[in-house]
């Protein structure tokens, strides 16, 4: 089931992660100066929030997602995102099964799927209905040391799935460009954005990853 992507919605950029923050007025704050900076996508995650917050955050980012014209994706939980009526959800591998997701969400969901560093996860997570697959850790990473490292090669060898493809993990604006040419559409960046001294140039130097690739790239 391959499902096509609203075209309203860029299927390359920046996809700004939130970071665990409990002040809700500032976390707003912070992903507004993103979004103006260009950010194409938007995830809500807090890993330290409990429901009622977490509801309530993600219902604050709504509205100023619409302004902006950019899709609200909510992570590890698609009840929350269906609540809400968010764009969509990210689902890893205990945020529950895709096409159950799925068919809570509609057709129109943009709904993305953690593969790590595995090309048949992604391929499953394409059958069963994903609008995109997301491959990491590339890089160290601060926010989740923990997570699985991947080779840049999971990039390359992912050409033809058809779904945008998004790489996550340690990224920074001096090491997204190999990501980019190596097939990356989306660089998915929580610190790199986030606890930059200006979030705002952090924002732009990474869209700036995203220009052509020249001879030199293709070397
Ligand atoms: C775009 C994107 N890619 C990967 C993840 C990680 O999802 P998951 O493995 O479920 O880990 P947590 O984010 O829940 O810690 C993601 N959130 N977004
Ligand atoms: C949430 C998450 N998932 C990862 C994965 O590899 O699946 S890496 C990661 C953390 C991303 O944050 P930062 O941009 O600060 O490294
Ligand atoms: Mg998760």
């Amino acid at each position: 089931m391959q499902l096509s992507i609203n075209p309203d919605w860029p299927r390359r950029g920046l996809y700004a992660i939130t970071p665990d923050d409990a002040d809700t007025k500032r976390l707003l704050a912070r992903v507004e100066t993103v979004l103006r900076a260009g950010a194409a996508w938007l995830q809500y995650r807090n890993k330290h929030a409990d429901q009622v917050l977490r509801d309530q955050q993600a219902r604050a980012l709504q509205p100023l997602c619409r302004l902006h014209g950019v899709p609200l994706i909510i992570n590890d939980d698609w009840r929350l995102a269906a609540a809400i009526g968010a764009d969509g959800a990210h689902l890893g591998k205990d945020d529950g099964e895709l096409t159950v997701a799925r068919a809570a969400l509609g057709r129109g969901a943009l709904i993305g799927a953690s593969c790590y560093d595995d090309l048949a996860l992604a391929q499953r997570a394409v059958a069963g209905g994903a609008s995109y697959v997301a491959f990491g850790a590339f890089f160290p990473s601060t926010t989740k040391p923990s997570a699985r490292r991947a080779p840049t090669g999971v990039l390359r060898d992912t050409a033809q799935l058809g779904v945008p493809r998004v790489a996550i993990g340690g990224i920074t604006p001096d090491n997204a460009r190999s990501l980019v040419v190596a097939g990356a559409d989306l660089v998915a960046v929580i610190s790199g954005v986030f606890d930059a001294p200006d979030p705002a140039a952090a924002t732009r130097a990474y869209l700036a990853c995203f220009a052509e690739p020249t001879e030199e790239d293709r070397r």
